[in-house]
């Protein structure tokens, strides 16, 4: 389809904008008009321009305060209106969006503005445009897309036609706020939908117009189900462009090309979405993007921990106290393979990197096609420098700039394992420890919504588990992104706000959480063992056994275990942890028990205060993710 993005989601100048939408891809543009207000160039060199870059001009907006005026006003707004369409004449451009009306003296009389919107369409005709009419979700009168469907077809002209935007209409569907119902967009003739505007948004109990300025977001990154909301749309007979349009306070600010393929990604994902819906599918005519399906993914076959000089030497010897042995050496670079159960960890101290996860490696039912998916989804490919015996790994880079790969362990010469001179085996798991549970990455600032979506489109994952907290060095932000069936998870954190200096640049180290069947059975070995495990306060477990009615002989050893717990309406959590190494890792040992699919965010802030002592918060600036505190 004809993928178009307005000017306002990106950050910059109108050329910015321009370029940026153009380099990932897109095929045309909204012009939001305060952003060719402030533009040093004419209409004919933004004309041009966008002619050059290969960007058609779909949309010029918006007009507001047009309908339920007064006459006096309506003949001040007609001669606007001609200006902004000889504007537009320069442009090339030939449809507008007129938005309702949300000036305080708007008449409430559908008669009247089903009127002058025809006299504006009438206008508009005589140039060969059109008016889209946009029902605000905060419009004085006019804020359901059924209302100016009404509206519309009163003012009856050829040239007047609807311009329906996806959170206006969910915004509204979604949180009770006024009756409307998205799957009758369905039932409007396809001719009389003008324009088609995307945006999702998270769940937010707030003032519609603060969520729709502030916080909206591309396809497939807060909760709205755009795909049944497009299939509506489509059903119409609509054929004209998926046009993003969001308006979002750190998309303001990040680097426009970088948004701008994260928001053509998000259009792809929702290509695919609606190819699958059997109402779509049907339909010819309708060019849509197929990337290769998500392969099936079963599990973490590694996970790589980068590691200094200090760092190293720390984990290697808490990984063998927690059971791991050192299995094996990579044939060419200074990588060592431990292995515990089915979690492999990789110690690497041959980059630059501070103490971090460099890498994370699923087990994919067909690597090929998950680079092939990653590939269509516009994920940057990273180079692989490769020795003669070493297995052709496809890697990703994450938003954060993890690396992910995609691995089959054990399959015929794509075998990561053949990478290694294997110089031990694997001790029967002494500790009860089985496999990874989970990776938990921190997200930079900027990245946290484009990591849901990459995470989401590239490797099929669903975002659930979404979280706040207020833990000792501000309010954190957590998600996670899931294997259906738990495979594969990963937790997302970040913090909510930016903050001053005195705060660590993220708000809490990385971690990587083995799973065990046992685990008071595995805290007692590996504390027997000499592992650094971390100590929690008493007053965490005065107030479990308040808060929840445990046995009291459970209560005990979680006290001495230094384990914490959660539980939720199916099941039980119990957790514990080492020190951090390097200021940026730390390991954890979790048993699920009874379907429990959390990540006891509840004792977050606890274990982060007992992580306090080794996070000093002063001398910052090298403990900051690779990607904050840049130069923007
Ligand atoms: O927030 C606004 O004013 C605004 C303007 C134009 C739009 O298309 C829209 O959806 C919102
Ligand atoms: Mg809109």
């Amino acid at each position: 389809m004809h993928r178009a993005i307005a000017t306002v989601c990106l950050s910059g100048t109108l050329e910015d904008k321009l370029n940026a939408a153009a380099a990932a891809g897109f095929n045309g543009v909204e012009i939001f008009e305060n952003d060719f207000i402030a533009a040093p160039w004419s209409a004919e060199r933004v004309r041009r321009h966008c002619a050059g870059l290969g960007l058609s001009i779909d949309l010029y907006q918006p007009f507001r305060d047009f309908e339920g005026a007064e006459p006096d006003s309506m003949r001040r707004n007609l001669r606007r209106a001609e200006r902004k369409f000889e504007l537009m004449e320069r442009l090339g451009v030939d449809t507008i969006l007129v938005c309702s009306s949300v000036a305080p003296d708007t008449v409430d009389d559908d008669d009247l503005a089903a009127e002058q919107l025809h006299t504006l369409a009438e206008h508009a005709a005589r140039r060969g445009m059109r008016i889209a009419y946009e029902a605000l979700a905060w419009g004085r009168f006019v804020n359901t897309w059924e209302h100016s469907w009404d509206i519309v077809r009163r003012g009856d002209h050829p040239a007047l036609g609807l311009c329906v935007d996806s959170f206006h209409v969910l915004s509204r569907a979604d949180n009770g706020n006024g009756k409307t119902d998205p799957a009758g967009i369905a039932t409007v003739p396809g001719e009389k939908l003008f324009f088609l505007q995307l945006a999702d948004a998270p769940r937010l109990d707030m003032d519609v117009l603060q969520w729709s300025r502030h916080h909206r977001l591309f396809p497939g990154q807060g909760s709205f189900d755009l795909a049944t909301f497009t299939t509506a749309v489509l059903a119409t007979g609509y054929r004209g462009p998926l046009s993003l349009e969001v308006f979002n306070d750190v998309f303001r600010q990040s680097a426009p090309d970088r948004a701008a393929v994260d928001a053509m990604r998000s259009l792809i994902a929702l290509e695919e979405a609606l190819g699958r819906q059997p109402e779509v599918r049907q339909r010819e005519r309708i060019e849509l993007a197929r990337p290769a399906p998500a392969p099936e993914l079963s599990g973490f076959a590694f996970t790589e921990l980068a590691v200094d000089a200090d760092s190293g030497p720390r984990l290697a010897r808490a990984l063998a106290a927690m059971g791991f042995a050192h299995i094996g050496e990579h044939r060419s670079k200074p990588v060592q393979l431990w292995q515990l159960g089915d979690a492999r960890i990789l110690l690497n101290s041959g980059g630059e990197q501070a103490t971090a996860v460099s890498a994370i490696a699923v087990e994919t039912a067909d690597p090929a096609a998950s680079a092939r998916r990653a590939e269509a989804l516009l994920a940057p490919a990273l180079p692989r420098a490769r020795g003669p015996a070493e297995a052709d790994l496809t890697a990703v880079a994450a938003p954060d700039g993890t690396e992910i790969f995609f691995c089959r362990t054990g399959a015929e010469g794509t075998g990561w394992l053949s990478d290694f001179i294997l110089t031990g085996t694997a001790s029967d798991a002494p500790t009860a420890v089985t496999h990874i549970d989970h990776v938990a990455l921190a997200q930079p600032f900027d990245y946290f919504d484009e990591a849901t979506l990459f995470y989401r489109a590239v490797l099929g994952l669903d975002p659930r588990h979404d979280s706040e907290f207020a833990a000792p060095f501000g309010l954190v932000r957590g998600r996670a992104v899931t294997e259906p069936a738990g495979r594969v998870r990963i937790a997302l954190h970040g913090t909510v706000l930016r903050r001053g200096d005195w705060a660590p640049g993220v708000p809490d180290p990385q971690h990587l959480a083995m799973a065990t069947g046992d685990i008071f059975a595995s805290a007692r070995a590996m504390r027997a063992r000499g592992a650094p495990l971390l100590s929690i306060p008493d007053n965490y477990y005065d107030d479990l056994g308040a808060r929840l009615e445990l046995d009291p002989e459970v209560l005990a050893a979680m006290r001495e275990c230094q384990v914490l717990y959660d539980r939720d309406g199916v099941g039980e959590y119990y957790h514990f942890h080492t020190e951090v190494f390097g200021d940026r890792i730390f390991l954890e040992i979790v048993q699920r028990a009874g379907g429990y699919s959390g990540y006891g965010a509840v004792n977050a802030p606890v274990r982060m205060t007992a992580h306090r002592a080794v996070r000093s918060p002063t001398g910052e600036a090298s403990r900051r993710l690779p990607s904050e505190g840049q130069a923007p």
